[in-house]
């Protein structure tokens, strides 16, 4: 006889998960949230943006700030026109599209539509898949914790590096040795070790021009 998992659920003898299946032409994709701010970090810090927020990350970052993003089947799944319009409602024309990991997905159609409104299109991202999208500026922030797929170097337009210990400026040369000529190159304290972290990187971005000092800015002004 068959197992009837509806009636054992009722019965709370069995959870069965909602399973995702997160469609590869990249029509839905499950979203955590989205909301217009300030971009806080980086080489656009300062101006306005609207942030998606895709569920789904397997990098295990152990100082992550937004680890309520990991669970991809926590968020739902969500048509991109639906993304498309609301972004487009807002007076900044520019989106940043963050996570959880954005790369798990094939975010093709996402960015064609977005930019086809002349809604610039902006990516965090861990670098641990192959890009998909089309990108007017790419974020590159890698983690030890599962390092950039080498075919990603290439598209960043900055290179924003988490310094949570004094190892961290060694690491962060060995990405940098792998960007173009052009990427600019952050170094951002891990927010917990900030008031450790900071004094040293501002040590040694004097004393090595090429980088540059990033902060989370919107986190001193409480803003999302
Ligand atoms: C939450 S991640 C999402 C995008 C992508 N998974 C990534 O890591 O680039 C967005 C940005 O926040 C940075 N970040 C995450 N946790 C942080 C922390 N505790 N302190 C400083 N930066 C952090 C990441 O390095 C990344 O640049
Ligand atoms: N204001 C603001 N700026 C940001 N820059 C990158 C963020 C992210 O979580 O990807 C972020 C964020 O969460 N908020
Ligand atoms: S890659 Fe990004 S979202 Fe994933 S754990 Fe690390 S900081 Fe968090
Ligand atoms: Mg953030």
């Amino acid at each position: 006889m068959a197992l009837d998992f509806t009636a054992l659920e009722e019965l709370n003898v069995i959870k069965t998960a909602s399973i995702h299946q997160v469609p590869k032409d990249g029509s839905e994709l499950p979203l955590m949230e989205a909301f217009y701010t300030i971009q806080g970090e980086g080489g656009n810090t300062g101006t306005a943006a609207y942030f998606i927020r895709l569920g789904g990350c397997d990098v295990g970052c152990h100082w992550c700030d937004v680890k309520e993003s990991w669970d991809a089947e926590a968020h739902p799944l969500t048509p991109i026109e639906s993304i498309v319009e609301t972004a487009a409602a807002y007076p900044g024309k520019a989106v940043v599209i963050t996570g959880g990991e954005p790369l798990l997905y094939n975010l093709g159609p996402l960015t064609e539509q977005l930019q086809a409104r002349g809604i610039k299109t902006y990516i965090e991202t861990s670098g641990a898949y192959p890009i998909s999208g089309s990108w007017d500026w790419v974020c590159l922030s890698p983690k030890k914790f599962k390092q950039p797929d080498p075919s990603v170097y290439p598209f960043a337009h900055e290179l924003k590096v988490i310094i949570f210990n004094k190892s961290d400026f060694k690491w962060a040369e060995e990405h940098a040795a792998s960007v173009g000529e052009h990427c600019k190159l952050y170094l951002q304290p891990e927010w917990s070790k900030a008031a450790e972290m900071t004094p040293l990187i501002v040590e040694y971005v004097k004393n090595n021009p090429k980088w540059r000092v990033s902060l989370q800015t919107h986190k001193y002004m409480d803003i999302p």
